[in-house]
């Protein structure tokens, strides 16, 4: 039997799906679990009645920790091309989306799972010291793609994304509300009703004009991937299978079974 990652609810009264992503134990995104999460996208995308789409987590304390390291270490050229075909078709998806989309941050968040949620509309995160969210990716000795970059830049603009992407860093809330990475903090009891409370606000705007203002400030980066896609599935290839990277991912699987212990 096929495993499930993600639960959609659809609410047909208001026209918004919760999509809670239920991958213990942190729901890394692995090329299966992107498949699904892509599918359901679309779904969604297709269902007439569903104008909002609220993505949040089943997992205590974790959002997502990203891209599944482990389908990126020791594996054929093949896979890893498989795999990122998949990262970049869940980013076209949730980035190129019509709907509403807002991320309810209720917990930790780095790097994949941080674009997933700059990916979106609107980003309310707990308050709770511990969580963080930012594009790590240089921590691991690897660069984030210039869409992750550009995505970013266009949350919280050139510099601060100059800063934060060279450094690797990892905001704590108030750190990221300051930054603009989210837009409000919320207590952990009261994020879903805030999300959703926020979601009534964008639902009273007429679709069409969101949906062309949306796309308007998202296509040129959307159309930038998609006219050299082949070449950058290739490009990321090339990057992760290199000796020194996988060096890199194993060094940093092995400091997170160590931080473990
Ligand atoms: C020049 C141009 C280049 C073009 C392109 C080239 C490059 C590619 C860019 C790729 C972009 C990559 C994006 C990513 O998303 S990479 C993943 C980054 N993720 C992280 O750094 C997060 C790592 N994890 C953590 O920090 C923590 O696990 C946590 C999420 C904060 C949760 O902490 P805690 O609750 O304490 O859990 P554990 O650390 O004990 O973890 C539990 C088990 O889960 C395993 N784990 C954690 N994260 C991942 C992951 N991302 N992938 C796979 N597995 C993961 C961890 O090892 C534990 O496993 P165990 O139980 O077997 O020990």
């Amino acid at each position: 039997q096929r495993r499930m990652f993600t639960n959609v609810e659809m609410d047909n009264s208001t026209g918004v799906a919760v999509i809670k992503m239920n991958s213990p134990p942190v729901n890394s995104l692995s090329l299966e679990f992107l498949t699904e999460f892509a599918i359901n996208m679309e779904k969604l995308e297709m269902d007439r009645g569903c104008r909002g789409v609220i993505l949040t987590s089943s997992v205590p304390r974790i959002f997502s920790a990203g891209l599944d390291i482990t389908e990126m270490y020791g594996k054929t050229p093949e896979h890893c091309g498989a795999f990122w075909r998949a990262v970049q078709e869940m980013w076209l998806k949730l980035y190129g989306s019509s709907m509403i989309t807002i991320a309810a941050i209720n917990g930790s968040s780095p790097a994949g799972g941080c674009l997933m949620a700059i990916s979106c509309d609107y980003r309310i995160m707990t308050d709770y010291p511990k969580y963080s969210i930012g594009l790590n990716e240089t921590k691991l000795g690897i660069v984030a793609p210039f869409w992750f970059k550009d995505t970013m830049i266009n949350c919280i603009g050139n510099r601060a994304t100059e800063h934060s992407l060279q450094l690797g860093l990892q905001y704590n809330p108030p750190e990221a509300l300051k930054v603009g990475l989210v837009d409000q903090l919320e207590t952990e009891d009261k994020l879903m009703t805030t999300a959703s409370s926020v979601m009534s606000q964008w639902l009273a705007i007429p679709d069409h004009a969101r949906q062309i203002t949306k796309s308007m400030m998202r296509k040129p980066i959307i159309d930038q991937l998609l006219r050299q896609r082949e070449a950058d599935v290739q490009n990321f290839v090339k990057f992760i299978t290199k000796d020194s990277i996988q060096k890199s991912l194993q060094m940093y699987m092995e400091m997170l079974k160590q931080k473990k212990g």
